[in-house]
């Protein structure tokens, strides 16, 4: 990793909270910034358990992290990291909390963090998908204190789609819709499964598959029934001035059409939704052979029309030729801005879109807009 030569005046404490698929390689990947570093891991978290040492936590193998954290570490204790955390904040040193959960307990607590200087940055989406009084908090807490919180992995991963939209805005461009593919997981899953052919995997297979690869939520449900690609249209909506009390309950009031069977709506853990999937093959082979007999394929795609003022998530057939058909590959997410300065071509994001490595390095390059 290249590192600039200037060197911050400022040290960083690091506290990571979660150290699963995206917090362990999150982890490495600030282990391995070339010395000298500014940033010092202080805290490691799991669900149930906690490490802090205020003057570093000693490199580790990153796969170890979560046994470790198990085996040495306290019972798990919110108000105690905050305490602990802004008792570091002081001149020349800042704390940034790096949120690599799935919680939406961990990101009520971003105004509390803010109000008390720390910074936060984070893959997940809940905070900023949520309620719209969560997110205005989030706004106040950040400028009352100046610490700052960024997300750019909780869209696209580490694509730039957030700092792109954010620059389009922030220089006076108008922008009028986005439109794309914005689930590594549907992404994955319908490049694998539809393909213009009537034959192909069955569907829970790919599901499967998908889970393995990392690039499904935690369970795997909220890929499928639309509420991650409904969490991202959120989160991109608040970005665009016009568009900012659009959606007062978050993600669930955007147009959203979930592929989950009815069977399946209520399974109680990803493991038992992936394992009962199977039942629902046929469903899925009679779609693909109707899209295919149309000459087309499926996507799960995602779309924010400012002008219509419409947001809605959904599987839509294109014809063969499209590039939605021909030019995704693997977990690749596609992002088309339209703008009035980009018109009447768009300004295009492509690229893996879910996925641990591409993921953390977004959160990491977060980390280095804070420090350089
Ligand atoms: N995978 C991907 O491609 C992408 C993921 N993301 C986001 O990244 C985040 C992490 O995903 P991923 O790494 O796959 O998830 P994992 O389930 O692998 O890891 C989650 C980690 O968070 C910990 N955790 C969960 N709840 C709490 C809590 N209340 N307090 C403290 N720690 C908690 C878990 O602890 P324990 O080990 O005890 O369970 C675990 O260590 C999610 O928000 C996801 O949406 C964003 C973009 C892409
Ligand atoms: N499950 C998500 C992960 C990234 O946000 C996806 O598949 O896109
Ligand atoms: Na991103």
């Amino acid at each position: 990793m290249a590192q600039s030569s200037i060197s911050p005046p400022l040290q960083f404490c690091v506290a990571v909270i979660g150290v699963g698929l995206v917090g362990s390689e999150f982890v490495s990947q600030l282990w391995s910034f070339p010395a000298p570093s500014p940033f010092r891991i202080v805290l490691l978290a799991t669900s149930r358990n906690l490490i802090f040492q205020p003057d570093g936590i000693p490199k580790t193998s990153s796969s170890q992290l979560k046994a470790e954290v198990s085996a040495l570490g306290l019972p798990f204790d919110a108000p105690f990291i905050t305490r602990e955390l802004s008792g570091l904040v002081k001149p020349g040193q800042k704390v940034v909390i790096v949120d690599n959960t799935s919680s939406d307990d961990i990101a009520s607590l971003y105004p509390t963090w803010l109000k008390l200087g720390i910074e936060v940055i984070t893959p997940n989406k809940k905070a900023y998908s949520g309620s719209l009084n969560l997110y205005e908090d989030i706004l106040k807490a950040s400028s009352e204190t100046g610490a700052r919180f960024l997300n750019e992995s909780t869209v696209g991963a580490g694509l730039p789609v957030i700092s792109t939209l954010k620059d389009l805005v922030a220089t006076g461009d108008k922008v009028t819709k986005i439109e794309g593919v914005f689930s590594g997981t549907m992404s994955y899953i319908f490049n694998q499964f539809s393909t213009g052919s009537t034959e192909g995997p069955s569907f829970s297979s790919v599901v499967k598959v998908a889970r393995e690869k990392g690039y499904t939520e935690p369970n795997p449900a909220d890929d499928l029934n639309g509420t991650d690609v409904a969490r991202k249209l959120t989160i991109l909506s608040r970005l665009i001035p016009s568009l900012r009390q659009q959606l007062p309950a978050g993600f669930s009031s955007v147009d959203t059409a979930s592929l989950v069977p009815e069977g399946l709506a209520n399974a109680a853990s990803g493991d038992v939704f992936v394992q009962d999937l199977p039942k629902y093959d046929e469903e899925f082979d009679k779609l693909r052979q109707d899209a295919a007999k149309d000459g087309s394929v499926l996507r799960f795609v995602g779309v924010i029309d400012v002008e219509k003022n419409l947001i809605k998530a959904g599987l839509e057939r294109y014809p063969v030729t499209h590039p939605f058909a021909t030019s995704l590959g693997g977990s690749d997410n596609i992002i088309m801005f339209h703008s009035e300065r980009y018109s009447p071509r768009p300004l295009i994001i492509q690229g893996a879109g879910a996925g641990a490595a591409v993921t953390a390095m977004g959160v990491m390059s977060d980390l280095l807009k804070l420090a350089y």
